[in-house]
């Protein structure tokens, strides 16, 4: 068992694996630091953490045995950099950030003597809602967890790290960071960016407001992923930069298809790709 845990970010991500970890009894403390004070009173009010710290320093990190950041992606270098006048020569620090290229980036540059003690992670699992009062027990049950080691990985806190994932029920996943990228730019960050642009199609629509009235669950099934988190989701589209700008671009060409399938009236064309969309689907929902 963990003697403790400090957690930078009490929000869904991070209070979810706390609550899980102290119900397991993977961990006896847990001290909780982030910039929302009122938010900080309502971990300590649900026992997502037993302590609060409205910043990092050395009382919150010296005694941890393991630091996990979750805060939105471009916030990691310059926690990192703040951790590392304080961090315990045997603490594991990890995140759970959306995109890894830049978490192991942020742990070479600004932890470099911890750098292999640093085990970048990704849980796949989540929602659009945010904060302490999102957490909930048993997000990860089932759940794929990535770890991404880099070059300079010590194989022990990577195993560490993999325990603890897997005490709270996901099924960890090892690959390259950049590999992790690439998938997660295709199966997350890009719906998650086409359901921002098709919801700014209504609000730049003059009649957009008076048509949402109608809206039913088709509009309600789509859009779920355009409610979460915007400083975060602007953080991880940003860290996924050249990947993003490829995917829009064969987004464009995908659209462009219909565009000429609709102008031409061909009914095959489009009953085809609906089709092929269709058996994609089904046989991925048939695999969860
Ligand atoms: N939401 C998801 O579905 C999901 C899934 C997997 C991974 N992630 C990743 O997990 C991380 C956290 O996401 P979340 O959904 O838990 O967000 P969240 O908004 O619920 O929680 C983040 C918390 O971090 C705090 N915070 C922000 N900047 C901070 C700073 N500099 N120092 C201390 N605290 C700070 C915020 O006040 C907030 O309470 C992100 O990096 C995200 O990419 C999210
Ligand atoms: O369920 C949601 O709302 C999510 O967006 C979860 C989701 C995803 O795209 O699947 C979002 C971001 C993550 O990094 C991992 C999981």
């Amino acid at each position: 068992m963990l003697r403790q845990i400090t957690l930078i970010g009490v929000g869904l991500i991070g209070g979810s694996l706390v609550l899980d970890l102290k119900r397991h009894k993977q961990v006896q403390t847990v001290y909780g630091i982030d910039l929302d004070s009122e938010n900080l009173n309502r971990a300590l009010e649900r026992h997502v953490i037993d302590r609060a710290f409205g910043e990092i320093c050395a009382e919150a990190i010296s005694s941890a045995d393991w630091v996990v950041v979750a805060t939105p992606v471009a916030t990691l270098p310059s926690i990192c950099a703040k951790l590392a006048t304080w961090l315990p020569e045997h603490a594991i620090v990890s995140d759970v950030g959306s995109t890894k290229v830049s978490a192991i980036e942020a742990f070479r540059q600004h932890l470099p003597r911890h750098f292999a003690r640093c085990v970048a992670s990704h849980p796949i699992a989540g929602s659009d809602r945010s904060g302490a009062l999102a957490a909930q027990f048993a997000l990860y049950q089932n759940k794929k967890l990535i770890l991404c080691p880099h070059e300079q990985q010590d194989s022990a806190c990577l195993n560490t790290v993999a325990k603890l994932w897997q005490s709270v029920g996901a099924h960890t996943h090892i690959m390259p960071a950049d590999e992790h990228d690439e998938i997660f730019a295709a199966v997350s960050h890009l719906p998650h960016l086409l359901a921002f642009a098709y919801v700014h199609q209504m609000l730049d629509h003059p009649k957009g407001a008076h048509y949402l009235d109608f809206a039913g669950s088709g509009f309600r099934d789509f859009t779920r992923i355009a409610a979460s988190n915007p400083e975060m989701w602007a953080d991880i589209m940003l860290a996924n930069q050249s990947s993003m700008l490829d995917l829009i671009a064969a987004q464009q060409n995908q659209l462009a298809y219909l565009s000429g399938c609709l102008k031409s009236g061909n009914k095959a064309a489009l009953r085809d790709y609906f089709q092929a969309a269709k058996q994609i689907r089904e046989d991925w929902g048939d695999k969860q």
